[in-house]
């Protein structure tokens, strides 16, 4: 085994952050729509959290946001002129294409890629897979800036492969790591890779939810384990329980999250409970090391207030103690089941012996939480070293965001925002700044 630490590269809030409605099936976004949004808070409130974790020495570093609007889709779409007219048409023919033009959801870096170690994967290296967010207009172009990006970061070749994302059709709905979990004893040992399916494409007869869509197929899951050169053995495909997709669990991390050798999830998390378990335990014993469930019953915490309350949506790390922190939204303080059952948590002497919680409302009144608001790429130190180091989060570059925030972000954006030329020049502006401060020349396509 080769020693790697696991990174955590959350996505910076991009100066667009808005509330569209534009995500059916996740509760949050449909609720929240066309509410005004405070994009500068809600930079703040992730590098805030950003600079906790790295000053208590968790290794963390951050994916620049995209560009927007997107003005390749709305010419795609048939929207002429200069920019400005583009804008003016899209908002008066149809607001919600302007919206998608204008989505903040690739600050969700959970769904930005897959990612599979150097000890998990065929030929040594990292590999990347972006996601094709296929399911959703809003999302179904983020994976080519994700590609860029993640090159950009990721370059040296000898080290890293970023794939192409899936062909953006449904039979290859691809919603990357958000369903997708590395269970190991250690991060730099083989690893065992769940992947969490909604529906199988080429199967009709297997369960698929009826009210919200399942935006993730087995066939995606099955081609990324391909393209990453996992060993059979090693990659196990899990189908999510359709029932509590139809409750507004859009993806797995909404109802499990697993770090190292734990798994942390709720009883109705998969469609085949028992059997999930029996596969991850043959699996991981194949790669010496033994799962540690812990189940979080309905009796304790309802589907309903795991949904409201973001609470698998955390992140589990792992300390230097050999113990685990749960990083937690602050809406788990504020549901009376959650919060009891997370101080009996802590106090039960099993593997999670501290809370970390954040304020982070700008990011869950999307139904983003802290775990949604992470790629996570184990790396070893050599490997650590080979990636672009602007990324990296230190308190000079924190500082140094901060006051770059302060000066381009709006503190207030209503739909009606989203049609003014001047928005899209700020942005722009922002943009053009944020490559110099990352130093990232050439990382967007102006
Ligand atoms: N669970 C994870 N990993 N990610 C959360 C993604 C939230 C995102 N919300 C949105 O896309 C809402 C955008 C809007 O409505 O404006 C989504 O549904 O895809």
């Amino acid at each position: 085994m080769r020693p790697a630490r696991e990174y955590n590269f959350d996505g910076l809030v991009g100066p667009s952050h808005n509330y569209a409605g534009l995500s059916f099936g996740n509760v949050a976004s449909f609720n929240n729509v066309k509410s005004a949004s405070n994009p500068r808070l809600a930079a703040l409130q992730g590098l805030a959290k950003m600079r906790a974790l790295a000053q208590r020495g968790f290794a963390q570093a951050l994916l620049p946001p995209q560009d927007r609007p997107n003005f390749r889709l709305l010419r795609s779409l048939g929207f002429t002129g200069s920019d400005a007219d583009v804008l003016a048409k899209a908002y008066k023919e149809s607001p919600v294409i302007l919206a998608c033009a204008y989505s903040a959801s690739p600050m969700w870096t959970a769904n930005a890629a897959t990612v599979s170690p150097s000890a998990d994967t065929g030929d040594g290296r990292v590999h990347f897979t972006p996601a094709n967010l296929n399911n959703k207009l809003h999302r179904a172009f983020e994976h080519t800036q994700s590609a860029r990006s993640l090159r950009a970061i990721f370059h040296d070749e000898r080290r890293f492969a970023v794939h192409d994302a899936l062909p953006g059709t449904p039979a290859f709905g691809d919603e990357g790591a958000a369903n997708h979990t590395r269970l190991c004893a250690a991060h730099g040992d083989r690893g065992v890779e769940m992947f969490v399916y909604g529906r199988v494409e080429f199967d009709p007869s297997a369960p698929a939810p009826k009210r919200f869509p399942a935006r993730h197929t087995l066939e995606a899951s099955q081609a990324v384990a391909r393209l990453h050169g996992l060993d059979a053995g090693r990659a196990v495909f899990i189908q999510q329980n359709p029932d509590v997709i139809d409750q507004g669990v859009f993806h797995n991390d909404v109802i499990a999250v697993g770090n190292a050798n734990v798994l942390f999830y709720h009883e109705q998390a998969f469609a085949d409970e028992s059997a999930t378990l029996a596969s991850l335990r043959a699996a991981m014993a194949g790669a010496g090391a033994e799962l540690q469930a812990v189940r979080v019953d309905t009796g304790a915490v309802a589907v309903a207030d795991a949904v409201h309350s973001y609470l698998f949506n955390s992140q589990l790390l792992s300390k230097p103690t050999g113990k685990m922190a749960l990083v937690i939204p602050q809406e788990c303080r504020e549901n009376a089941a959650v919060d009891s059952y997370l101080a009996g948590l802590v106090a039960s002497g099993g593997p999670v012996d501290e809370l970390i919680h954040f304020d982070l409302r700008q990011s869950m009144r999307n139904g983003g939480g802290p775990a949604c608001l992470r790629l996570r790429v184990a790396l070893t130190d050599e490997e650590a070293g080979a990636m672009h180091q602007g990324v990296v989060m230190t308190e000079a570059l924190y500082h140094t965001l901060v006051a770059w925030v302060q000066k381009y972000y709006r503190d207030r954006l209503e739909p009606a925002d989203l049609a003014d030329p001047r928005l899209a020049l700020e942005v722009r502006a922002a943009l053009e700044e944020l490559t110099r401060i990352l130093g990232l020349p050439g990382l967007y396509e102006l």
